[in-house]
């Protein structure tokens, strides 16, 4: 189904990579989610190179990759030990890791791009990349919550310029939602679909819009809960109790933020009640401020709204 059937083509080149199938991948950010993407095209067939600002992150980075792997091969390989071993030395050896971002580039077909959600952060990234990157490159945006068309707006390729937004945790979540804008080619838009599909996961096609599908739902009501609990009319506990029993949800919204993190919840809400001012559903979290002040993320610290041991 063309996607751009309303677009009228500008004069960008619809040159992209040869035959638009995406093998070579480049993540930049090794957090939670470009890890989670890093494993599933690594697991996949493709050659990824996951790029983060110290060694040592990238190590955490490797471990993580490692210890989900496990999980995945206790089942999937259950009464096959050593195939399950074969498996993940595989998946590890196609990924490399680097702090050099501009090296890592150079024979991308894709730059996906999973750093912190700050608009002014991923455009100083992009921009800088997109004099270093082959001019057929494709450049992805995995950002829950900002305007693709501003994070592409930083550089010269807005033909080649998407969203892939992927759910966490990665290896679990078969959704990605492809975001075209009002200048990403139907070429760009198609491979990465394809390149969606190539890695097992089920894609939706999005528009440029807050939220694009999950996240425009998803937000309000999880700000409803916070705002439930904050009135006093629910404990965190019971009202993911009630989700979780009474809508069939694998996680409820506190035990859910936690597990997103809290320093990324609180981008998406400073982000959209900027933008959007007098709307009362973004008003900020007196409650989600103080942990995130605290250091308080969630899992990834060890506690947000609830403790981990
Ligand atoms: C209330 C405050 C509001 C504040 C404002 C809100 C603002 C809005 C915030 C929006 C954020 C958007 C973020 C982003 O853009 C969009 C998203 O990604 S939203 C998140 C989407 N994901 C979910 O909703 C996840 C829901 N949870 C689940 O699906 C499951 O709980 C789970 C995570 C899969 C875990 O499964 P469980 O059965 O619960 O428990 P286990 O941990 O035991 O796992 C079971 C089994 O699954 C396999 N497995 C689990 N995790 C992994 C992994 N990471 N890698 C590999 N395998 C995994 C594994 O086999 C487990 O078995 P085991 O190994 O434990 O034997
Ligand atoms: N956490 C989620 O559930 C989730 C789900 C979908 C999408 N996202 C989006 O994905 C992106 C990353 O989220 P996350 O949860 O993985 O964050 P994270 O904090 O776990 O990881 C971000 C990583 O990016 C690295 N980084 C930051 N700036 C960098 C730079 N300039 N160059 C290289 N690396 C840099 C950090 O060191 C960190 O390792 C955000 O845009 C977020 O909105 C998050």
């Amino acid at each position: 189904m063309a996607f751009f059937t309303h677009q009228i083509r500008r004069g960008f080149s619809s040159s992209i990579i040869k035959n638009g199938v995406i093998k070579n991948v480049t993540i930049i950010g090794g957090g939670q989610m470009g890890a989670g993407i890093a494993q599933v095209a690594a697991s996949t067939g493709h050659t990824v190179t996951l790029v983060d600002t110290s060694e040592d992150i990238l190590k955490k980075s490797r471990k993580g990759i490692e210890g989900s792997l496990k999980r995945v091969v206790k089942k999937k390989f259950a009464d096959k030990p050593e195939a399950g071993e074969e498996f993940i030395q595989n998946v590890l050896q196609n990924v490399s890791i680097s702090t050099d971002a501009g090296a890592s580039v150079q024979a991308a077909d894709l730059l996906l791009e999973a750093i912190v959600e700050n608009l002014k952060v991923k455009q100083d990234l992009f921009g800088h990349l997109d004099e270093l990157a082959p001019a057929n490159t494709i450049f992805a945006s995995n950002t829950s919550s900002l305007p693709i068309t501003d994070i592409a707006g930083s550089t010269s390729r807005l033909d080649r310029f998407g969203g892939l937004h992927f759910f966490n945790p990665v290896p679990m979540m078969k959704l990605v939602e492809v975001v075209g804008t009002s200048t990403t080619s139907q070429e760009t838009f198609d491979s990465l679909l394809n390149f969606s599909k190539a890695l097992g996961k089920t894609p939706v096609s999005c528009k440029d819009t807050p939220g694009f599908i999950v996240n425009r739902l998803l937000v309000p009501y999880m700000m409803e809960a916070l705002r439930l609990h904050e009135r006093g009319h629910g404990s965190k506990e019971d009202i993911d109790i009630a989700m979780k029993l009474g809508a069939g949800y694998p996680m409820g919204p506190f035990e859910l933020c936690d597990y997103v993190g809290l320093d990324t919840v609180k981008f998406i809400i400073d982000g959209w009640s900027a933008k959007d001012p007098h709307n009362p559903l973004f008003a900020s979290s007196e409650l989600l401020n103080k942990l995130v002040a605290e250091g308080k993320y969630g899992k990834k610290t060890g506690e947000g709204f609830y403790k981990y041991k």
